[in-house]
């Protein structure tokens, strides 16, 4: 007999906690001699369920032939996908099912081409998918079946309402916490894995022990720190793995469950465990440090113009401090990403409610600079370019939030894109990464629009396409072009051949580099007038105010 895990035909009701099944089966794995290799993927037996499910359980685990353990997560996003991913890969005795409300989505996942571009991600896939992982549509189903759901699913900021502009939108999160509560039939960990204000974890719990029918929820946080870009890399080798939960037995028997499930290939001590609330709160105390050392070098970037000091000589020798490290310290156009401003806000938010005013006005200004920063570079394109862009064309190289993804949420270009456009630029976009509809809806899209599953983004009436194309590569980007702005650090633009790119541009031909990628000396002996953000400012460009 199969015996499925979660499902209706068990045979004898739950009489332990799950959590403290999960641990004493993981712990009883550990110990055990490989014993689910003895099968393939789909018919080995697993001894996991028996103990989560029977009273009689060592009798049964003889008996009866089962399945592996299961894990189901509600989001196949930037996280959920690459997450569970490797969690497939690097736990083989494990099902792991990545479940979404968006078709396309988990077509794509399906597919030879995966719905995100990152590094690495395309062979941990292929490794594993259609043995131990799969993506589907049918959300309650595998719901019903994991014994641990991880809920990724998209939290972004309101635009309307209480706390609009600001505060996060748990909808989706709600509504994925009601539907578990629904369609379950057995004890689960439920893991947060999107990035929530703190205290969610106590609503999340109210909505899941209210509507349960003498279920037992346990409830962890589990906040992700990959990075895009280098997501498999940060899954593979993460520098910690965090997880909060309850202080009670069955939150302490949970946290070692979930635990378990990274021992497979982090080391103990990377992995860290607290309460639930320090774990909320960690994730975004973390991404508003990080946020803060990119504000905080992007607001010496603008001293150092005004001085005359070099930003990367200045980060360099900041940065050589042990005490503060020379990570995170590149000047740039902005930081963008899903993560960083959004969550900030979420803090200012969470700040203002608990009655910290001072303490969000702190955490506020990170965000302002960036916007500052942002502005800034448009200021100084349009100001070096004789007060105006109106209709000349502008080449935009990058438009990603950072190189080595596809992603474009919260990018700087949108904002720098849609400055030069106020100011009537014609914009001849390239980035090796984004497709044209993905700019195009960009650029036509609100703030914080963009945050919400794909089918339920709201469409602008308006339309960019008079004023925005997008090109196949860089030179055809730049042809004809009066200047280039570089907006996302690819490598392939450290390479560029300038000098065809220079004699195919207007004159003179301006090159704003928003990434500090080019090689600035030697395009100024091709003949380009050159902004580098933070560096020495070239004489046409001292004699042109920019003032943001
Ligand atoms: N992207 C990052 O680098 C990153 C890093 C750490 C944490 N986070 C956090 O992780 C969470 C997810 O981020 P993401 O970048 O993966 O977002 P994403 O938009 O790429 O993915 C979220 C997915 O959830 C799906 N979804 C929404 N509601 C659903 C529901 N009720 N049932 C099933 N599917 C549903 C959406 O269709 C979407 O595919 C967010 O809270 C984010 O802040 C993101």
């Amino acid at each position: 007999m199969v015996h499925r895990i979660g499902s209706e035909n068990r045979s004898a009701p739950t009489q332990k906690g799950s959590a403290s099944a999960i641990l004493d089966l993981l712990l009883l794995y550990k110990g055990h001699p490989r014993p689910l290799l003895l099968h393939n993927t789909y018919t080995y037996r697993s001894i996991f369920s028996s103990f989560i499910f029977s009273p009689n359980s060592s009798l049964r685990v003889e008996k009866e032939e089962r399945k592996m353990v299961k894990i189901c997560c509600i989001g196949a996003g930037y996280v959920g996908g690459p997450t569970m991913a490797v969690i497939a890969l690097k736990c083989p005795t494990i099902e792991v099912v990545v479940v979404d409300i968006s078709v396309p989505r988990i077509t794509a996942w399906n597919s030879d081409t995966l719905p995100i571009y990152e590094p690495g991600l395309d062979d941990v896939v292929k490794q594993c998918r259609g043995k131990n992982l799969f993506f589907s549509t049918e959300v309650e189903k595998h719901v019903h079946e994991a014994d641990i759901v991880f809920v990724s699913v998209n939290t972004p900021t309101k635009t309307r309402g209480l706390g609009a502009g600001k505060a996060a939108d748990l909808t989706y999160w709600e509504s994925a916490a009601r539907m578990i509560a629904d369609v379950s039939k057995s004890d689960k960990i439920v893991v947060e894995k999107s990035t929530v204000p703190v205290k969610t974890a106590e609503a999340i719990e109210k909505i899941l022990t209210h509507n349960s029918k003498g279920i037992t929820f346990q409830i962890l946080s589990n906040p992700e720190f990959l990075a895009e870009g280098t997501a498999i890399e940060d899954l593979f080798k993460p520098d910690r793995v965090l997880i909060g939960g309850r202080e009670t037995p069955g939150g302490q028997k949970a946290i070692q469950a979930l635990k378990d499930v990274y021992a497979h290939w982090v080391p103990e001590g990377n992995i860290i465990t607290t309460n639930l609330w320090s774990a909320e709160l960690s994730k975004l105390a973390a991404n508003a440090f990080l946020a803060q050392r990119i504000s905080s070098v992007n607001a010496m970037s603008a001293l150092c113009e005004a001085t005359g000091a070099n930003v990367t000589q200045v980060a360099y020798a900041v940065g050589k401090d042990s005490r503060i490290g020379p990570k995170f310290l590149n000047a740039s156009v902005g930081f963008g990403g899903s993560c960083f401003q959004k969550d900030i806000l979420n803090l200012v938010y969470i700040c203002e409610c608990n009655g910290l005013p001072e303490v969000a006005e702190y955490w506020k200004q990170v965000i302002k600079i960036n916007d500052y920063q942002k502005s800034r570079f448009v200021n100084r394109v349009v100001a070096s370019m004789f007060n105006t862009v109106s209709n000349k064309k502008v080449a935009i190289l990058g438009f990603a939030f950072k190189k080595d993804t596809g992603d474009t949420r919260e990018t700087p270009a949108i904002d720098v894109c849609k400055g030069l456009m106020g100011d009537n630029a014609k914009l001849s976009i390239y980035d090796p990464q984004v497709q044209e509809d993905q700019i195009q809806r960009d650029l036509s899209m609100k703030k914080f629009d963009w945050d919400h599953p794909l089918h339920l983004q709201p469409m602008s009436p308006t339309s960019v396409k008079q004023q925005v194309s997008v090109s196949m590569d860089a030179y055809g980007a730049t042809k004809d072009a009066h200047a280039v702005c570089i907006l996302t650090e690819w490598d392939e633009f450290k390479t560029l051949d300038f000098q065809k790119i220079y004699d195919n541009m207007q004159k003179p031909a301006f090159v704003f580099d928003g990434r500090n990628v080019v090689n600035a000396d030697k395009l100024r002996e091709i003949g380009f007038i050159v902004y580098s953000i933070g560096k020495p400012l070239d004489a046409w460009l001292k004699d042109m105010p920019a003032v943001a």
